[in-house]
């Protein structure tokens, strides 16, 4: 907290020490944290991951060299990168290995108490100069900023799924976020070759806040007959060419994702057009959580993926 208060010294004198970001910390390695290293690690910095098992790390890293293969067959990168950014990419066996960190990217499951309990146990660990980020879908970053000792230092950097594809990053203040936070990750989020667009922090920013209520809408058309899952994909990915059907873009992204924002609206915007369908809430119920489970709304055990009702 005294490395904190000299900062904070200085940043009040106006003199606030402009940032270079050379190493990154993910907290999460989901289909999101491992996605955010993967193109941060492509763009040459160092990055360690931390999750609550070794198992969650590997399973991402292999993600990562999976997606990067991928990339290599597509002639958008060299083997060299490839090898360069695995490099680059390091496990966190604990929030102390973060001590180094010029940037921390928090990519834990959507639920805002869990949130919480990273932030308060990571800033004890970070250099006074350390800046923090939460890739939440939805979450305030206020609130997120309040619990931390720096919400000066605290941004929303919303990434898109799946990360090396997508070209956005939503960048949310906190109410606290000072002016050279932001331009600092604007900065760093431009350096991964991705663009910005700025939401207010309102709950799920723009593209949740558009995009999961949508997607609410079609389990609501599945829950009361209207269409099968057949259907209802097939009817948006060719008559409003969409890339994926809503709801097989739920599974991408997580029923228990999809929910916990459909939640984050309904109580933040007290309106009752943003209650989750009872058929999501019941896929969550079951653990059916989409791809990451291998069962939602289609079945992914198979060659292909069949509906699941
Ligand atoms: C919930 C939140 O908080 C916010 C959000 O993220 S909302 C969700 C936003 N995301 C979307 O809406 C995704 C919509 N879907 C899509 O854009 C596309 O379906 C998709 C890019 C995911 C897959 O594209 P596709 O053509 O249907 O499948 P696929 O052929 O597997 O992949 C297309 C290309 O991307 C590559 N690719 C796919 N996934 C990749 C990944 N994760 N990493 C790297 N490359 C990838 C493939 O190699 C393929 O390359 P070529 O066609 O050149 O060989
Ligand atoms: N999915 C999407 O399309 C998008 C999601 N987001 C946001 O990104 C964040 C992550 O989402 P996503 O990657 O899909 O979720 P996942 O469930 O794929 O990954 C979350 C990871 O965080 C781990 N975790 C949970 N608690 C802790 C902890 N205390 N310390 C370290 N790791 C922990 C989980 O481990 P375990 O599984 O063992 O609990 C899991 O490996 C969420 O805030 C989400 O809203 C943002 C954009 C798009």
């Amino acid at each position: 907290m005294v490395q904190t208060q000299k900062l904070m010294e200085k940043s009040k004198a106006g003199i606030r020490p402009a940032r270079v970001i050379s190493k990154v910390g993910i907290i999460g390695a989901g289909q999101m944290g491992s996605g955010i290293a993967h193109v941060v690690a492509l763009s040459g910095y160092n990055v360690a991951i931390n999750d609550l098992k070794k198992e969650a790390f590997d399973k991402g890293l292999e993600a990562v060299s999976k997606n990067l293969a991928r990339q290599i067959a597509k002639g958008s990168i060299q083997e060299s990168e490839r090898d360069q950014a695995l490099e680059r990419i390091s496990y966190a066996p604990n929030l102390e290995a973060f001590g180094d960190c010029d940037l921390v990217i928090e990519a834990a499951t959507e639920d805002e108490a869990l949130k919480h309990k990273i932030f308060a146990a990571l800033c004890p660990h970070l250099k006074p100069t350390a800046m923090l980020a939460s890739n939440t879908s939805s979450i305030s970053i206020t609130r997120l900023a309040a619990t931390t000792d720096r919400p000066e230092d605290f941004i929303g950097m919303h990434f898109m799924n799946p990360v090396p594809l997508m070209e956005l990053v939503e960048l949310i203040r906190g109410i606290a976020t000072e002016d050279e936070t932001f331009s600092t990750a604007k900065a760093f989020v431009e350096s991964l070759g991705k663009k910005t667009a700025v939401a207010e922090d309102f709950p799920a920013f723009i593209v949740n806040r558009i995009l999961l209520p949508m997607i609410n809408e079609a389990v609501y058309t599945l829950y009361e007959g209207v269409g099968t899952v057949e259907a209802i994909d097939k009817a948006m990915r060719l008559g409003a060419h969409h890339p994926m059907g809503p709801l097989e873009l739920a599974d991408f992204i997580g029923l228990d994702t999809c929910l916990s924002v459909m939640q984050v609206l309904y109580e933040g915007l007290s309106d009752s057009k943003y209650r989750p369908c009872p058929l999501l809430v019941k896929y969550v119920e079951a653990g059916w959580l989409g791809r990451k489970t291998k069962r939602g709304f289609y079945d992914y055990r198979g060659e292909k993926p069949v509906p699941t009702r």
